[in-house]
């Protein structure tokens, strides 16, 4: 039965994600329109994979667990969801679903109102704003409005530098709402300390004043100013009278002690004070400054959004004005990893489910649905709060309910799991095995070497056949994934994270930066970086004038005379991406912030990232291993306390305050409590990634896992169920490797199915006429002006005149060609994706024809290869035959220099 107002609270690998798609799905076959239902995730990732996800539950429906779980919320047949699913699947493909993250729906809604904020609509966004140049701007604006002392002041008392200052602003700037019914007063506290400091006086004159006075006694007692007094060990005690001062102990003594407390309590609290006016002043400043540059940038960070959309919606404008803007009423919200969501994200949400839930005005049976772990919640660095979840299904009324089974893991796995964390983890609920769980494989490893260690699970699994890019290194920390990263390079082992993946890290296009750097700085070492990275001899590189060429210009350019474009991909997206750069300098001097990734077809190798990168994700066989270095005590310098969702109060870190000062003492316990339970959580996301099998390795001494109690043993056996990617994974590579599972573009995949090829020349001739064909708007004569005009905006820097020509004869030749042209009528689809057996494909064109037959045409340049091509479309042909249960025929479509052949396979 569906229920309106639902969520589900359960542990990881449970299909909570799958619950979520399967709820998407039934609000499809219920009659909801894709545009009216709001699905937000954390990642981009996520929000991709979930629209892969439905995409591929409708078109495999009959094959898919989803199926059953849909009838049961619908209580439609199966029959009936079965003859629809075309249908629902036509109208997601071509409607404006609003599956998204969260800071971007929260971007959507700024655009909207951006005039309420002083805000162009087309900013763009980035995860954070220019360090460098907000912290010069937050200089100047604290100089203007003569707070330079204000400044030097906080940063000597709290004894940070500017950039952990920088943090704690940032940190006031986001809670800023939640801290609004805090005040904080300016107080001296100089008096404070001479009490405190008269008072050990006093103290000193009775010890001086005992004969059997020891001389550590009289050392205690010592002190030259209040700071030296305030670090002194006894003054936490509720009585002198032990050891050290028994000799000489009277009750007077701890009187004066009680002084001593209550002098130096209040010196901490007032200095907490003024530490805390100080802050939110500067945060007033911190404030402006950013304003002043994002709305001179017209770049926002997801924070800053964020907060302006608290704003605007909390002062400016009500919800209903809100539905009103938004493109159609949104009637349908669901949640992914509600646990992580941020109180000011819920502030902003609230009024949406609000409506929704109220039943009335914009939707009468409107639909609110959040899935989430409370033990996976490790971001309260960021705001997360893990007593939310609970808070928010009180306040919504929600009904909750737990998924029991693990469909994830294999059956030692899931019982590792369960014995480490039922007596760790609050109201912990083991899980069930499903039935037709394997054993799986569990080893605890305890080391001092846990780098070789990992290293030497990595090679064991990979000999034992496992796919290399199913097995992931979890660390604790980003450093320790570049020491293992290294580590592995040196091995020869192929290594895949965040920093390899990034488009700036790519050889290619770093080599056109260094080219960049050298026309611009001039200096020597750019040009021999650029030479090498390109393998080239070093040469003269000829200036140009910057000032009068395009940088889009200087950098094809470059592409051309070098030629670069013989490698990868790499260099398409960047010429993307540098559109938006205005100039040499402003790329030059931005480019490190670019968060663009190189194109997904080389990524082969171990993964290797940190475990809360690991998120969501599933490996086959996980390595977790330990901090390569003891983890920093907590030093944060503010700590927030908490009533549930609620910021109670803040406190200045101070050490050995809690011994004098309870409610800081009581605070500084609780702090401590969650700081242990994300700790904990942290290593409950590790180890619930793993499907197969899952190795921890662990340091005898100051391990993470010391909390855990884990003993070195290993239960299961190991199996690993990929054979054939074993000689792919040891064997040395120098040049670039591709994968076999793509997400790649159609680009990314023809490279790769012509990388035998050495005629590179050839390789982007056939990528601009694929290209071209696929511009084609309607198959008419007269979209192909057009069609050839974008072609040689995408590929025009790599292809000559004549190249252009020929390709335009071909495609004009085969849109003059009857066969091809009836095969080609009926519904197109052009570049379609195609998900089958774990590869993703493009067909180059799918017809669906009129009697609701299937006709799939792959487009070739050349005969070469020509058994290579039948054995593809002969895959695509299955593939379609296999997902629609229809007739299918399969093409090839020759566009040869001179004629067309149409050959049918
Ligand atoms: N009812 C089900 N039937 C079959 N397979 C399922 C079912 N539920 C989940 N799965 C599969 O189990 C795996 C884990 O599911 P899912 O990713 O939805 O879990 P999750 O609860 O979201 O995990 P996490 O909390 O770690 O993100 C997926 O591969 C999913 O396809």
């Amino acid at each position: 039965m569906f229920k309106n107002n639902l969520a589900y609270e359960a542990s990881a690998g449970s299909g909570k994600t799958f619950m979520l798609v399967v709820r998407y799905l039934s609000l499809l076959f219920k009659g909801a329109t894709p545009n009216k239902i709001l699905a937000l995730t954390f990642t981009n990732k996520a929000a991709f994979e979930m629209q892969e996800r439905i995409v591929l539950t409708l078109e495999e429906l009959e094959h898919r667990g989803e199926l059953d779980e849909i009838v049961k919320v619908t209580g439609f047949s199966r029959e009936f969801l079965l003859h629809e699913r075309k249908r629902i699947l036509d109208e997601f493909l071509n409607s404006n679903s609003k599956i998204m993250t969260i800071d971007k729906f929260f971007a959507q809604i700024l655009r909207k109102f951006s005039l309420y904020a002083s805000l162009m609509p087309d900013f763009t966004t980035m995860s954070s704003q220019h360090e460098l140049k907000l912290l010069s701007r937050f200089l100047k604006e604290v100089s203007v409005a003569g707070k330079k002392n204000t400044l030097i002041t906080l940063s000597l008392q709290s004894k940070k530098r500017l950039g952990d200052i920088f943090t704690l602003l940032d940190e006031f700037y986001i809670k800023h709402q939640e801290l609004s019914h805090l005040k904080f007063e300016k107080q001296e506290f100089l008096h404070f300390e001479q009490e405190a400091m008269e008072n050990l006086g006093y103290l000193r004159d009775i010890i001086n004043r005992c004969e059997g006075a020891s001389a550590t006694v009289k050392k205690a007692v010592e002190a030259d100013d209040f700071e030296e007094l305030a670090l002194k060990s006894w003054i936490g005690r509720e009585s002198l009278d032990y050891r050290t001062f028994s000799k000489c102990f009277t009750p007077d003594m701890n009187s004066l002690l009680t002084r001593i407390q209550d002098a130096v309590k209040n010196q901490n609290r007032a200095k907490e004070q003024n530490f805390f006016y100080a802050l939110s002043e500067l945060t007033g400043i911190y404030q402006k400054a950013k304003k002043a540059l994002y709305t001179e940038d017209s770049e926002l960070s997801f924070n800053d959004v964020t907060v302006l959309v608290y704003h605007i919606l909390k002062e400016r404008i009500d919800s209903e004005f809100l539905y009103f803007r938004l493109d159609s009423a949104i009637e349908h919200i669901l949640l992914d990893e509600f646990q992580d969501t941020s109180i000011l994200q819920y502030e902003i949400l609230k009024p949406l489910i609000d409506e929704i839930l109220s039943g009335s005005g914009v939707s009468e049976d409107g639909s609110f649905f959040f899935v989430g772990d409370v033990k996976q919640s490790i971001y309260r660095f960021r705001g997360g709060v893990s007593a939310l979840f609970g808070a928010v299904k009180e306040e919504c009324n929600t009904e909750v309910e737990a998924l029991l089974t693990n469909y994830r893991s294999q059956r030692e796995v899931i019982e590792f799991v369960n014995r480490t964390f039922i007596d760790k983890i609050n109201n912990y609920a083991p899980q069930h095995v499903r039935e037709e769980a394997d054993a799986g494989y569990v080893e605890v490893i305890s080391s001092e070497e846990i780098l070789e260690e990992s290293i030497s699970q990595v090679k064991r699994l990979l000999q034992l056949g496992a796919d290399i890019n199913e097995v992931a290194i979890l660390c604790a920390t980003n450093g320790d994934g570049e020491v293992i990263k290294q580590m592995l390079q040196e091995e020869n082992i192929e290594v895949v994270t965040e920093t390899t993946t990034k488009l700036i890290n790519q050889k290619s296009v770093k080599a056109v930066l260094e080219y960049l750097k050298y026309l611009y700085f001039g200096q020597e070492i750019y040009k021999h970086n650029f030479f090498a990275l390109i393998n080239q001899e070093v040469r003269d590189i000829s200036r140009v004038n910057l000032t009068k060429t395009k940088l889009l210009r200087v950098i094809k350019n470059s592409i051309a005379e070098y030629r670069l474009f013989s490698d990868d991909f790499h260099l398409i997206r960047f010429l993307d991406v540098v559109g938006k750069y205005e100039d040499i300098e402003a790329l030059l001097f931005e480019y490190e912030r670019l968060d663009a990734s190189g194109a997904a077809s080389d990524l082969n190798g171990v993964r290797v990232l940190t475990i809360h990168k690991s998120k969501g994700l599933e490996y086959e066989h996980v390595i977790v291993m330990d901090r390569l270095k003891k983890a920093p005590p907590a030093r944060d310098a503010i700590i927030y306390e908490y009533d549930g969702i609620k910021l109670e109060d803040v406190y200045l870190r101070i050490k050995g305050r809690d011994a004098i000062d309870a409610e800081y003492e009581e605070a500084l316990a609780k702090e401590k409590y969650l700081a242990k339970e994300d700790s904990l959580n942290a290593l409950y996301v590790a180890f619930t990634r793993a499907r197969e099998n899952l190795f921890v390795i662990l340091k005898p001494k100051d391990s993470t896992f010391d909390m855990l109690n884990l003993e070195p043993k290993s239960s299961g056996e190991l199996i690993c169920k990929n054979t054939n990617a074993q000689i792919k994974a040891v064997a040395p590579s120098k040049e670039l490797n591709y994968k076999d599972l793509y997400y790649g573009t159609q680009s990314d995949i023809l490279k790769l199915e012509d990388s035998s090829d050495e005629d590179l020349k050839a390789i982007n001739f056939g990528l601009a006429l694929h290209y071209m064909l696929e511009m084609l708007g309607d198959f008419s004569i007269k979209s192909v002006q057009n069609a050839k005009y974008m072609m040689i905006n995408k590929y025009g820097y790599s292809l000559q005149n004549s190249e252009i020509e020929d390709i335009e004869r071909r495609v004009v030749r085969v849109l003059e060609n009857t066969e091809f042209i009836s095969l080609a009528s009926g519904e197109r689809y052009k570049e379609k994706a195609l998900r089958y057996k774990d590869n993703l494909r493009y067909i180059d064109l799918l017809v669906k024809q009129d009697d609701g037959s299937w006709v799939v045409i792959d487009y070739k340049s050349s005969m070469s290869y020509s058994d290579k091509h039948v054995q593809q479309v002969n895959y695509y042909v299955k593939a379609i035959k296999e997902i629609t249960g229809a007739e299918v025929k399969g093409y090839i479509a020759y566009m040869l220099e001179d004629s067309v052949k149409i050959t049918k396979v």
